[in-house]
């Protein structure tokens, strides 16, 4: 089976520890963009993200990692299968214009010079801005292959679409957002004729657990039979709480897995339910 992995930029490390989290042992040599998976029938072949969501639609790659801009992008979302959002990569597509300009709003670029990396997503927002077919768009846009929002500044563009994250290039740039095309984030996608279905499912699987694992901590603590009820009200777990009987008659000690954004909450809660002895650790792996 052929994984296909962004060969650097923003997901590049997202994904190496990934792979290293689900347990994918490989080599690579230096300059060589394929490396064979020592412990799973899968080699790992290293591709410039923008165009991953292509070899995957078109059978060359059976599974990889990109964003979901890209499948956009790529036009190839009838052809993918998503087999899991990865929650990492996550960022926006956005129209931008000059702080120092008079546009306020997307509408404001309506015929003028635009400038990105995804020219098919910006030419579908401004046709439909503009309320005709693309063919008779008034809105000029043009393609550059890297630093957008250089385009502006230097005089080639009115406007720029580009990805933001934190906002610190295009604040950098003096530009501002003025609209929001799409919300991406990193998928895991496969083709519709998957070759290795089974495959796939050990991934997706895999993957999950870690993923719940990221997501979860398993929280244990004791309580009196008595706040039992009111405790597991506070933490009623994925499935439901473990509870096994402690040697000190009319207690009992719970064992529970409680998302990390809830955890201190949480502990707040029990502690005012009358548990003791709160202990947090961490999930090393999962597995539904
Ligand atoms: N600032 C960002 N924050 C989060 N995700 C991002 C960011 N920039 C890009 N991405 C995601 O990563 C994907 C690949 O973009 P990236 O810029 O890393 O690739 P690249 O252009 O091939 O690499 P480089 O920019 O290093 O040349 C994007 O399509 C998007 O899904
Ligand atoms: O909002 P921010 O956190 O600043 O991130 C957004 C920037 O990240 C990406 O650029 P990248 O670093 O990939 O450089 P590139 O423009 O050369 O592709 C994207 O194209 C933006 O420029
Ligand atoms: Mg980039």
């Amino acid at each position: 089976m052929l994984f296909a992995v962004p060969k650097k930029g923003r997901l590049y490390d997202h994904c190496l520890g990934l792979l290293n989290n689900i347990g994918i042992e490989f080599n690579r040599k230096p300059r060589h963009d394929i490396a064979l998976v020592s412990n799973l029938p899968i080699a790992l072949v290293f591709l410039p993200a923008a165009d991953i969501a292509t070899y995957v639609a078109k059978g060359n790659i059976d599974i990889g990692i990109t964003g979901l801009d890209i499948i956009r992008e790529s036009q190839t979302e009838e052809d993918v299968t998503e087999l899991m959002r990865l929650g990492f990569g996550k960022c926006k597509l956005q129209v931008q214009a000059p702080v120092a300009s008079a546009a306020a709003s997307a509408q404001d670029l309506v015929g003028k010079r635009i400038v990105t990396s995804f020219i098919n997503l910006t030419r579908k927002r401004f046709a439909e801005l503009e309320g005709v077919s693309e063919d008779e768009m008034r809105t000029q846009v043009r393609f550059v292959s890297g630093s957008v929002e250089a385009a502006c500044g230097l005089g080639l563009a009115d406007g720029i679409v580009d990805l933001v994250e934190s906002g610190d290039t295009m604040r950098a740039a003096g530009l501002h957002a003025i609209d929001t095309i799409l919300d991406t984030e990193s998928v895991l996608i496969t083709n519709k004729h998957m070759r290795f279905p089974d495959m796939a499912q050990i991934i997706r699987q895999r993957v999950e657990g870690v993923m719940t694992a990221r997501r979860f901590v398993l929280c244990q603590y004791n309580i009196a039979r008595e706040g039992l009820e009111r405790a597991c009200a506070i933490t009623p777990g994925r499935q439901a709480p473990t509870v096994t009987s402690l040697e000190q008659p009319g207690w009992v000690a719970v064992s529970v897995m409680v998302e990390k954004k809830q955890l201190a909450d949480k502990m707040d809660q029990l502690k005012l339910a009358g548990a003791t002895d709160i202990l947090v650790l961490q999930i090393a792996n999962a597995r539904a």
